[in-house]
């Protein structure tokens, strides 16, 4: 005979139960039938998806109803990522292991069931996006408390990729380890990391090295293996590892925040509220970046970030990192751009790309 289930066992009344599985029908049908038309619209390139997927987000901001904007819009970036077909044009590549910041951001953008590839460093990243064996890679470009990412800024001065997006990400480390906090002698993470809780190390461990290491989702796998050891990581990496929160929001500022960029083979289209960056290199005279500088005053351009890097294998000369309000399509952006080109050395547009807010 069969056992007769108690109420509280039941999912919900029957009638409740054919109509969730209704709507579940008709809704994986109408996925399917998206995945059919997504499918097509890839074929006629990576900018015509972008131009879909972006429509299809605002587009979910005003369907949201009871949900409210933020949830609808994230239901519709796991339809996105769960209808692009499997190709290299919509992989993407970031620093893994899972779980590293990289990762996070790339999930907020592109959505968990995107086919998301970890690599090793940030330079395999952008050798991914370069080979076409992944159409976007996400790398951390500056941070608010410990300044810029050099392994990137290194790997724009040599990689014909582009920015196609920027994404501020607020970071949250943690301490983690399978010991108690007053055992720790070492503490793996990446050096921005490290970096970002100095002053949080100093004062609760002052015991401890710092040990750096590739992305802080490596340096949880090290400390899962070192009872002496901790690694300052995100909370999903200590979760995947079994790992114990020794500390939560050890970065010294509280709104530490790391802006990550998309690259991609191309630029990004015109929204109206975009970012320009570019990369020139002055000549080594006097006044040569004052001259630069007031290209950007005549056009009437506002900079929204600005670096100087040392030309990798050379001494003394510098490469300029610079961002503005403003899309290369733009006249005046264009123009600032043709000026500067006959004072610089060498300049290149990185990329123009959306502005966008902090998140998380
Ligand atoms: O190691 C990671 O988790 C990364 O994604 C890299 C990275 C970085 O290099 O800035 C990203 C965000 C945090 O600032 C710390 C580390």
């Amino acid at each position: 005979m069969a056992k007769k289930s108690r109420p509280d066992e039941e999912a919900a009344p029957p009638d409740v139960r054919r109509q969730v599985a209704e709507l579940d029908r008709q809704i994986a049908a109408a996925v399917g039938r998206r995945a059919e038309l997504t499918r097509q619209a890839a074929a006629d390139g990576g900018g015509v998806l972008e131009r879909l997927e972006a429509k299809s987000l605002q587009d979910a901001a005003k369907l949201a109803g009871g949900l409210g904007a933020e949830r609808i819009v994230a239901v519709f970036r796991e339809v996105n990522a769960a209808c692009r077909p499997s190709s290299p044009q919509c992989r993407i590549a970031y620093l893994g292991p899972e779980d590293t910041f990289s990762h996070i951001a790339a999930i907020h953008r592109f959505g968990a069931a995107a086919d998301l590839t970890p690599v090793a460093t940030i330079a395999a990243v952008f050798q991914e996006v370069e080979s076409g064996a992944a159409g976007y890679g996400v790398v951390p470009m500056e941070n608010s408390t410990d300044g810029r990412v050099s392994d990137t800024l290194e790997c724009f001065s040599r990689s014909p990729v582009r920015i196609c997006g920027e994404l501020p990400l607020r970071v949250h480390h943690c301490l983690l380890g399978t010991g108690k906090r007053a055992d720790v002698r070492r503490v793996f993470s990446k050096p921005q990391a490290l970096s970002q809780c100095r002053n949080w190390l100093a004062q609760h461990l002052p015991q401890a090295q710092g040990q750096p290491v590739a992305s802080t989702a490596e340096a949880a796998a090290m400390a899962a293996k070192d009872p002496a050891a901790a690694a300052i990581a995100s909370r999903q990496a200590g979760q995947r590892l079994g790992l114990r929160l020794l500390a939560e929001d050890i970065e010294d500022q509280k709104d530490n925040i790391t802006r990550f960029a998309i690259i991609a083979p191309r630029p990004a289209e015109k929204t109206g509220a975009d970012k320009t960056a570019l990369m020139f290199e002055t000549p080594h005279e006097p006044g040569a970046l004052a001259d630069a500088m007031a290209v950007f005053k005549r056009k009437g351009l506002n900079l929204t970030w600005i670096e100087s890097f040392p030309v990798p294998g050379s001494r003394g000369r510098y490469l300029f990192f610079v961002e503005l309000v403003g899309h290369q399509a733009e006249v005046r952006v264009r123009r600032a751009v043709e000026a500067l080109q006959k004072k610089a050395l060498m300049l290149e547009v990185l990329g123009s790309y959306a502005h966008a807010e902090p998140i998380g």
